[in-house]
């Protein structure tokens, strides 16, 4: 449902919504610190479901609410919170959905950014570089002064979570891989969701280049760049962890309109359609592909009848070029020609079916004519982006 309400209102949203939310509780996000959760937990933040509003739902406490809320501050001071991301990594956005919380949402917040582990080129005063953090060196951290946390979003004011405005947006610009957030709350209040939009990122110094990995994933800085269509579910969703949980865990696009009245299929059965379905996706590293895995899990009357992957190798120029021509440039290659697919199944395809053997940084889902997919996997070995450039062999392929 989430999915259907954002892909209607895509217009009027931020380019940074189409980002990963890297503190989601899927993957792996965690509140580790709160100074009050009187009347709503603070990891309700975190979770994926968009937030709810029952009327009759009530505690010992207060009202039920779906979000972090506190009491009313009768003290000196403010509320805050300390969340770990899942994924760390850059960010390019925040949304401070404030759904429901009206006449009790938090009227002012700031965030600010942590990093607390080696791959980090900066770190707060005080804390353990290099050592992986234990709950009580995070509670030591908790107890940090605000002061040595760099800022991502100055104090702002939210708006209350009525329908039409609950969706606080704010765009950053901070070049440096992110760990942890501070999100303070001015004084107290309640806030349903924090969505944090960006990129993973890996440090690749430790992956060995004879071990495969999927270069794709989420978690090692894969990242949607553009598609066609994500009516029902956005293909981010693809390159989350493990299977996915439901059809709304996966890249599901609206029936296309201009499939024929009645059907015809070649002689591998794969059907004869005007219209596809496309999903661009930057790898986490550029690579070498050598198995790609296709998941139509839980998409049974409406899996895609066939997909085929196309693969490159860009420059950030080229890459510019090819965002404004919708990713129609010539550079895109065959990775995996057109496979018939089933229903509710892991495809696995290897050097049988794959036709590149040159590192790539940039792949392309094709599905025809439209349907659901939920996973896909591309294994493979991190190259170095020099060697990725200097590899020009490749037969052209013509869209
Ligand atoms: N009706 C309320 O929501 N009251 C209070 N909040 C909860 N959750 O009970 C409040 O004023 O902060």
């Amino acid at each position: 449902m989430a999915e259907r309400r954002m892909a209607r209102k895509a217009c009027a949203e931020p380019d940074f919504l189409q980002f990963n939310d890297l503190g989601c509780e899927t993957v792996g996000g965690k509140v580790i610190f709160a100074t009050d959760e009187w009347f709503a937990p603070a990891r309700n933040l975190l979770k994926r479901e968009p937030p709810q509003f029952i009327t009759s739902a009530f505690t010992e406490f207060g009202k039920w609410m779906d979000g972090w809320e506190t009491r009313r501050k009768r003290t000196p001071g403010h509320d805050w919170c300390i969340i770990q991301l899942g994924v760390p990594g850059l960010i390019h956005g925040f949304d401070v959905d404030t759904s429901f919380f009206t006449g009790n949402h938090s009227p002012y917040i700031s965030i600010q950014a942590g990093c607390l582990d080696q791959e980090s080129p900066f770190t707060l005063e005080g804390d353990r570089t290099g050592m992986a953090a234990s709950d009580s060196q995070m509670a030591a951290v908790a107890k940090l002064g605000s002061e040595v946390w760099p800022e991502l979003v100055s104090v702002s004011q939210l708006q209350p979570g009525y329908s039409d405005c609950c969706h606080n947006y704010f765009k950053v610009s901070f070049s440096r891989r992110v760990t942890h957030l501070r999100l303070n709350m001015y004084p107290d209040g309640g806030i349903a969701r924090l969505r944090v939009y960006g990129v993973g990122l890996r440090d690749w110094s430790s992956v060995s280049t004879d071990q495969d990995v999927d270069l794709v994933a989420l978690t090692n800085g894969g990242v949607c760049l553009g598609y066609s269509d994500a009516h029902f579910g956005h293909p981010r969703n693809m390159i989350g962890l493990g299977r996915a949980a439901n059809m709304a865990d996966g890249w599901e696009t609206a029936r296309r309109l201009d499939r024929p009245k009645k059907l015809q299929a070649d002689q591998r059965g794969i059907l004869q359609v005007p219209g596809w379905e496309w999903a661009v996706f930057r790898l986490g590293h550029p690579g070498l592909i050598s198995s790609v895995e296709v998941d139509t899990n839980h998409f049974k009357g409406n899996f895609p009848d066939s997909c085929r992957i196309e693969a490159c190798t860009l420059t950030p120029e080229e890459k510019a070029q090819c965002i404004g021509s919708r990713w129609n440039s010539g550079k895109w290659r065959v990775l995996l020609p057109p496979q018939k697919l089933r229903p509710h199944h892991i495809h696995h395809y290897g050097k049988m079916e794959l036709k590149l053997s040159h590192p790539v940084t940039h792949v392309r889902l094709i599905i025809a004519p439209d349907g659901g997919i939920s996973r896909l996997r591309l294994w493979g070995r991190p190259i170095p982006f020099t060697a990725t450039l200097a590899s020009k062999k490749w037969t052209v392929y013509k869209l």
